[in-house]
């Protein structure tokens, strides 16, 4: 126990803030900060000594007027707790330039680090002690009008004889100054703790309550939520939804992960909880059942913490010691190492040998009449560029084709888009394949036939290839359905074809308009939906959107997915049109542009760009970048009419 001297006046140095039984200012001398032992957002945690005693220091970053306010009123919030569960303030230093709470070091760690690092099991009737320490000390805030707003396990401390002490007062307000808060400036004011500085945000979104997530007023059950949530964190050893959560999103294929927008929408509207300790663990039901009563969606139908001490208090009496189980690991939940499962297949290299294979198939001289020049007049210029990056995901699986002068004809140009999806394999392949089918399958009908067999046969060779790398052993693992979704346009004279199958997108610009060259093929869309059904594929709606069959897959149309066809088809949808003097250029991009970019806004950033197809590409990917987009993101931008060199200089 750290015995202080106190100074008087013992007050801050605004004169707020006092106290009777601890200094509020200090000699600088008679305290050092020795090393951080946390970081966080607002303030960083020492580890210091005070008088040649072992103290814990928390040195808030106090950046603005309103940071100083908020410090002074925690402290004279502080100053006022006085319980054996609660974290106790030793010393506190409240006057320029050093803003300090000098902690009572508690030696055993938080109880996030207890359970995660350590892999701490604790006994039943020990985890229910800690449980009762909380709510005891709880019951005492609340009864002082204090709602604590910040109850996690990282912020329960253990002492050396692993009583718990709640800790970090950082939200921690009198409910009366709560009801004025409107949700706009609690959102603002609770950033660093509250959560909603993105960093920081699962870590806390998971235990706020449902009310909370939809932005009402903190209430003492909003706290009971909190509670409910840490305490069957400390029963089962697992931290909430990390059976479900994984780092990637959710986005084309639903690979068992839960963004947080989307598990705030399951919390707030399905009711999704963690899941709860079992009765087999050696847990009481009757503790089962408290817990579900705190965490009800009502907060009114969840109990005080009267009530909970006087549950847990007959539950300890009852509880004989039993011997410590291990808690089981959540498993390695979510994404797919797709590296994991294909070592030394390259498939660039897969679709370019199909393509010499194709070449020297016999050719026999036969020319199609729509292969020879028509006789309008109107010839269209073209100048191309793209760019793709990666985005925020981790890997890359876009992939993207400029096949200009095909046939050595230099009105005849192809360009194509491919988003892979579970790895990035189906769109490498085929962003060689295509064109290499485009260039050998000109005895079709007609240019639309040219390239739904360039599609079609692009997919079953895919589907052929996996299958042949999967019984050599090049492919480990048997459950791996790598897709893509594909676009590809055709300037043909003055003709222009687009097909596309999936969810990437083409427009011109058509006399200033945006004019659609594609159709988007997703679950979302009911003649997808129907057209997909009608092959006897389940179509559902899963966590955000509609997905289809087991693979959740959100697009309808794809090369590869060979779990899903024939329902998933990799027949594009061809438009066709002629082009004009009107038509000034054509935009084609993966999902990663269009999610947060419309037609409109694409139109209208290359207006203001200089007119150079590639940087035209990456002005628009950079802004979608810029406005959110989370995917990986490719674009493809060919001017159709001679660009003036002013323009291009700028
Ligand atoms: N008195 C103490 N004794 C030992 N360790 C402490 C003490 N106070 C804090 N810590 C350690 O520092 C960490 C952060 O403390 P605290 O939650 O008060 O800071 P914070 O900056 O508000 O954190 P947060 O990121 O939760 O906002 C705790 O989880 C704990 O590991
Ligand atoms: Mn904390
Ligand atoms: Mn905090």
């Amino acid at each position: 126990m750290v015995e202080m001297q106190i100074t008087e006046p013992n007050t801050c140095f605004r004169g707020c803030c006092t106290s009777e039984k601890i200094p509020l200012h200090l000699p600088s001398s008679s305290f050092s900060l020795l090393a951080p032992i946390a970081r966080g957002s607002e303030s960083t945690v020492y580890e210091a000594q005070l008088n040649g005693e072992r103290v814990a220091a928390k040195k808030p970053i106090l950046s603005t007027s309103e940071d100083l306010d908020k410090f002074h009123y925690q402290l004279q919030l502080i100053c006022q707790l006085e319980h054996p569960g609660l974290a106790e303030l030793v010393a506190a230093h409240a006057r320029p330039p050093n803003y300090i709470y000098f902690y009572q070091f508690y030696e055993s760690r938080n109880l996030a680090d207890k359970l995660h690092v350590e892999e701490w099991a604790p006994a039943p009737e020990l985890a229910v002690s800690i449980a009762l320490d909380l709510a005891k000390a709880l019951e005492y805030l609340h009864g002082l009008g204090i709602i604590h707003r910040d109850i996690k396990p990282s912020n329960i401390l253990l002492d050396k004889d692993l009583h718990s002490h709640l800790t970090d007062f950082g939200l921690a307000a009198y409910k009366k100054d709560l009801k004025k808060v409107s949700a706009e400036n609690w959102k603002s004011s609770g950033k660093p703790t509250g959560g909603f500085h993105k960093k920081n945000m699962v870590g806390t979104l998971i235990y706020m309550a449902p009310e909370i997530l939809k932005k009402d007023v903190h209430t003492e059950k909003s706290d009971v939520y909190s509670f409910a949530i840490s305490m069957n964190e400390l029963l089962t050893g697992v931290v909430p939804y990390t059976d479900l959560r994984a780092e990637a999103q959710a986005h084309t294929v639903l690979e068992m992960t839960y963004t947080e927008q989307q598990l705030i929408a399951k919390v707030v509207s399905e009711g999704l909880r963690p899941v709860i300790a079992t009765p087999e663990s050696g847990y009481p039901a009757s503790l089962i059942t408290l817990i579900e009563r705190c965490w009800n969606p009502d907060p009114l139908s969840r109990p005080s913490f009267r009530e909970i001490v006087e549950v847990l208090s007959v539950l300890h009496n009852k509880l004989k010691p039993i011997p410590t189980t291990k808690h089981c690991k959540s498993g390695e939940s979510g994404t797919m190492k797709v590296n994991q499962y294909q070592e030394d297949v390259n498939w660039y290299k897969q679709g370019e040998k199909l393509g010499k294979k194709l070449e020297m198939q016999d050719r026999n001289g036969e020319v199609f009449t729509w292969l020879i020049s028509s006789t309008e007049t109107y010839r269209p210029t073209l100048s191309w560029g793209s760019f793709s990056t990666c985005g925020r995901r981790e890997t890359m699986e876009d992939a993207h084709f400029m096949k200009p002068c095909m046939f050595d004809d230099h009105d005849i140009h192809a360009f194509g888009i491919f988003d892979g999806h579970r790895g990035a394999a189906a769109a490498e392949f085929s962003a060689r394949a295509i064109p290499a089918f485009l260039q050998n399958y000109y005895r079709t009908e007609s240019p639309s036939d040219m390239l739904i067999e360039a599609f079609m046969k692009t997919d079953a060779a895919f589907r052929d290839e996996l299958l042949l790398c999967r019984n050599s052993k090049r492919i480990t693992q048997k459950e791996w359905h790598p897709g893509c979704t594909a676009i590809t346009a055709l300037v043909m004279r003055e003709k222009l074809y687009v097909a596309n199958a999936g969810d990437c997108r083409a427009i011109l610009n058509r006399a200033g308009q945006p004019f659609p060259m594609s159709k988007d093929h997703v679950a979302s869309c009911a003649d997808e939906r129907e057209r997909v059904t009608n092959e006897g594929m389940d179509v559902k709606w899963q966590v955000d959107t509609w997905r289809v069959g087991p693979a959740a897959l959100q697009v309808t149309r794809s090369i590869g997915d060979d779990d899903l066809k024939p329902a998933v088809t990799a027949r594009p949808e061809i438009i066709e049109t002629t082009l004009s003097s009107q038509d000034k250029f054509l935009v084609m991009a993966s999902d990663g542009l269009w999610d947060v970019l419309t037609n409109e806004d694409v139109i209208s950033i290359i207006k203001d760009t200089v007119k150079e197809p590639g940087m035209c590409s990456k002005r628009l990917a950079t802004e979608a970048a810029e406005r959110g987009s989370k995917d990986n993101i490719t674009v493809i931008v060919v001017f159709l009419r001679p660009v003036s060199t002013a323009e291009r200089i700028y």
